[in-house]
């Protein structure tokens, strides 16, 4: 045992430093790279980043790319060479795409074609896995631990981390009490809290389910707007309630309150998503505009938590066939499909038909 960080706390301090604006440092040996998060950059920073030796580039995902018109040597990521005449705004111009229609980027951006692509690609995920705007600006250096050093900044070693942003950190128990609710007085709410000291996910209990018997279950996905404030523009709210209401109704079953909102791209980026969608995107086109897959959710979770609670078979509420066929493939057995049709409404008919059209939704 020793009190120095294991490489996931690293990979944890990694992450806050970039959502405060620090720089990470990607690398071992003599291939290195010093990674800032666009979306955090300031003024200040940047012009410390050019008073180092070297070119510094942003690194953005293909999707983002596509819209910028810049070439993907990468395939999955391109790196705009950084002009030496642009400030920080204009760097975070290149991230967010809330700007594209009032200050279309003025082109044509030079991408690289060589160069440090693997530590630049666990740089995007890095951003990723901080719910920041997937765009890095780097400088690449051929002294990682030294600079580290200097700039008292967290230091990972690529494959090392690469596997830690992988792996699904595995959730234990941390509390759970009675909760009477009004859908289910038999309730009960139990909070996970994953080894990496990452996102907490909850369980509702309702009634005492056989765990010898398939559950009727469901894997809910955060939506602050629908679950809270009753947004029209998804069917998230509406569901929440129906699925909890069945469990009431039938006297049994478990709800995993998993926290992925926005499909996994945090509110600040699903609101930023929203506001594409305002200028006629729908909901696929404007994931895809800032630089993220359509669903960037970790359905590993549900299947853990539901182990973890001992249960070895469900009754699945859901329409999507992505978490069917991810409980099936980590070892939870689905005995049945329970539709949930619910909550449509003339703001959300559009973005349901995406749903059954572009991710295979059943609806
Ligand atoms: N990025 C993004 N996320 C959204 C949008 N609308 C809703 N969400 C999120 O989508 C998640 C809900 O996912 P859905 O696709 O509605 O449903 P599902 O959970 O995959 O499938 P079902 O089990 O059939 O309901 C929640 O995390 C919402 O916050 C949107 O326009 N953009
Ligand atoms: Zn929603």
């Amino acid at each position: 045992m020793s009190l120095l960080p294991t490489l996931s706390e690293l990979v944890a301090r990694a992450r806050a430093d970039l959502r405060v604006g620090l720089p990470v440092v990607l690398g071992e040996g003599a291939q290195g790279l010093i990674a800032l998060a666009a979306e955090t950059l300031t003024p200040a920073r940047l012009s410390a980043l050019r008073s180092l030796p070297g070119q510094p580039h942003v690194a953005l995902t293909a999707r983002r790319a596509e819209t910028l018109r810049a070439r993907a040597y990468d395939g999955d990521l391109a790196r705009v060479i950084l002009p030496p005449d642009v400030d920080a705004a204009w760097v975070r111009a290149l991230a967010d795409p809330a700007l594209d229609l009032d200050a279309p980027m003025k082109g044509p951006l030079a991408t690289a074609r060589e160069g440090a692509v693997g530590l630049h690609r666990l740089a995007l995920l890095l951003a990723k896995s901080a719910q920041l705007l997937p765009a890095m600006v780097t400088l690449e250096t051929d002294d990682p631990a030294g600079v580290a050093a200097t700039l008292m900044a967290t230091c990972l070693t690529p494959e090392a981390a690469a596997s830690d942003l992988a792996l699904h950190h595995p959730l234990s128990p941390v509390a759970q009490a009675r909760l009477p609710m009004e859908a289910a007085e038999q309730g009960r709410l139990h909070i996970f809290r994953p080894d990496n000291g990452g996102i907490e996910h909850y369980a509702i209990e309702i009634g005492r389910p056989d765990r010898d018997k398939p559950v009727l279950a469901r894997l809910h996905s955060a939506c602050f707007t629908g679950d809270v404030l009753g947004s029209l523009k998804c069917d998230c709210g509406p569901q929440l309630h129906a699925a909890l209401g069945a469990m009431g109704q039938a006297g049994a079953g478990v709800l995993l309150y998993l926290n992925q909102e926005g499909r996994g791209i945090g509110l600040a980026n699903k609101m930023r998503a929203y506001s594409l969608q305002d200028q006629g995107f729908d909901t696929v086109e404007a994931n895809h505009r800032l630089g993220f897959e359509d669903d960037e959710r970790d359905f590993r979770i549900g299947a853990d938590l539901l182990r973890k609670m001992g249960f070895r078979a469900v009754r699945l509420m859901t329409n999507n066939p992505r978490k069917t066929a991810m409980m099936e493939a980590e070892g939870v057995a689905v005995t049945e499909r329970v539709p949930l049709i619910t909550g449509t409404n003339r703001h959300n008919a559009h973005y349901l038909s995406v749903k059954r059209d572009k991710s295979g939704h059943m609806l």
